[in-house]
């Protein structure tokens, strides 16, 4: 983040955050406009979009042939441009629509996973030039999520944060504006919903709707202490519906295994990283943000692992973009070094 690059992204408009679970947009001066799933549902005869974000989230399982639920953004990827174009432009209002169209030579900042592949970063690039930006900025999601959780990236003392997101987890130390040691790992949401899908198959025959997943979690994340939650689906068996009480104990013991994934990715940044920004890090603690950062325990699991104290971010879902907003508004200032100060 040197002060080239922010005085770049001070000159952008727009700062979006495609997600492989969320499309997050900010616009300067009027704030976050957009945060739905990122998701589309399709008529495969014209190939009309008939929904996108939230409602076409509600028809995934539920559509008829014609009908397809797609996501244009895999594992933080743009892997259909097309079609995350089309799902954007539905996506924000008629009047941000509009005044795209008038002001075609917009800028607009994106953040990226960190080491996003060259192929991603022209994905992410080409999505939004075809909308209409003149210039793209990319910004690592490590350090636009660490502006938004209220991290001082920009002093020289350290500071870690965890993104814990639905596709991947990443890892950061952060000192001066810049990434000292980083790591990404494929384990998000996404990887823990699967291991919760594989637990109900493999100790209740029971197969989970589309739908089923999001209040077991919100149900475990409402009341930790709680020591289970009636889940309804299907039999693997005779295929009937039927209800079964899932206990929080065994989802807990289901998803460690995913998890310890992330705590390796720690370690390894910890390890990587020298001896004196170590020192600042047990007396600041880790900042936990991504979607996944509220999985009830999650914190305690780091901290447990670390020896270091845990902080959920206030938003922690929010952080990238909200990051990059700050950026984009100019309320990120780089440190000044003056040479010739005694
Ligand atoms: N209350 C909750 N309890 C547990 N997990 C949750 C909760 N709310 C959201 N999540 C998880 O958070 C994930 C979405 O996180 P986030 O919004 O950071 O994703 P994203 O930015 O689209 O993903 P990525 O950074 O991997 O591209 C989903 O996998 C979802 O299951």
């Amino acid at each position: 983040m040197t002060p080239h690059s922010l005085e770049q992204l001070r000159r952008c408009t727009v700062a979006v955050d495609l997600g492989a679970a969320r499309t997050r947009v900010y616009v300067r001066d009027t704030g976050l406009i957009v945060d739905e799933p990122s998701i589309a549902a399709v008529n495969t005869r014209t190939g009309s979009l008939i929904a996108v974000g939230a409602m076409a989230e509600g028809m995934a399982g539920r559509t008829p042939q014609h009908i397809q639920v797609v996501r244009p953004i895999s594992g933080g990827t743009v892997v259909d441009i097309d079609m995350a174009q089309r799902m954007l432009r539905f996506l924000v209002s008629d009047k941000i629509r509009r005044a795209w169209r008038r002001k075609p030579l917009l800028r607009a900042a994106v953040c990226l996973p960190h080491d996003a592949e060259p192929l991603a970063q022209r994905a992410a690039t080409e999505t939004l030039t075809g909308l209409g930006a003149r210039r793209v900025e990319l910004v690592d999601t490590l350090i636009a999520a660490a502006v938004g959780c209220g991290l001082p990236v920009e002093q020289p003392e350290a500071t870690m944060i965890v993104v814990a997101g639905a596709a991947s987890t990443q890892v950061a130390v952060l000192s001066l504006g810049a990434i000292v040691a980083a790591e990404k790992v494929q384990v998000g949401g996404d990887a823990i919903d699967y291991a919760v899908v594989q637990h109900l198959r493999s100790r209740h025959e029971l197969m989970l709707p589309t739908q089923g997943l999001a209040p077991l979690q919100r149900a475990l994340c409402a009341d930790p202490m709680e020591e289970g939650a009636e889940v309804r689906g299907r039999d693997v068996a005779t295929g009937l519906s039927r209800t079964v009480m899932v206990s929080t104990e065994h989802v807990r013991e289901a998803i460690h295994t995913p998890l310890t994934g992330v705590l390796d990715a720690i370690g390894r940044v910890l390890r990587d990283c020298p001896p004196d920004l170590v020192a600042d890090l047990a007396e600041r603690g880790v900042m936990l943000a991504g979607g996944s950062a509220v999985l009830p325990g999650l914190d305690r699991m780091i901290a447990d692992a670390t020896g270091m104290t845990v902080q959920i971010a206030e938003h922690p879902d929010t952080c990238a973009v909200m990051g990059l907003g700050a950026m984009l508004e100019g309320r990120v200032r780089p440190l000044h070094l003056d040479p010739l100060a005694t």
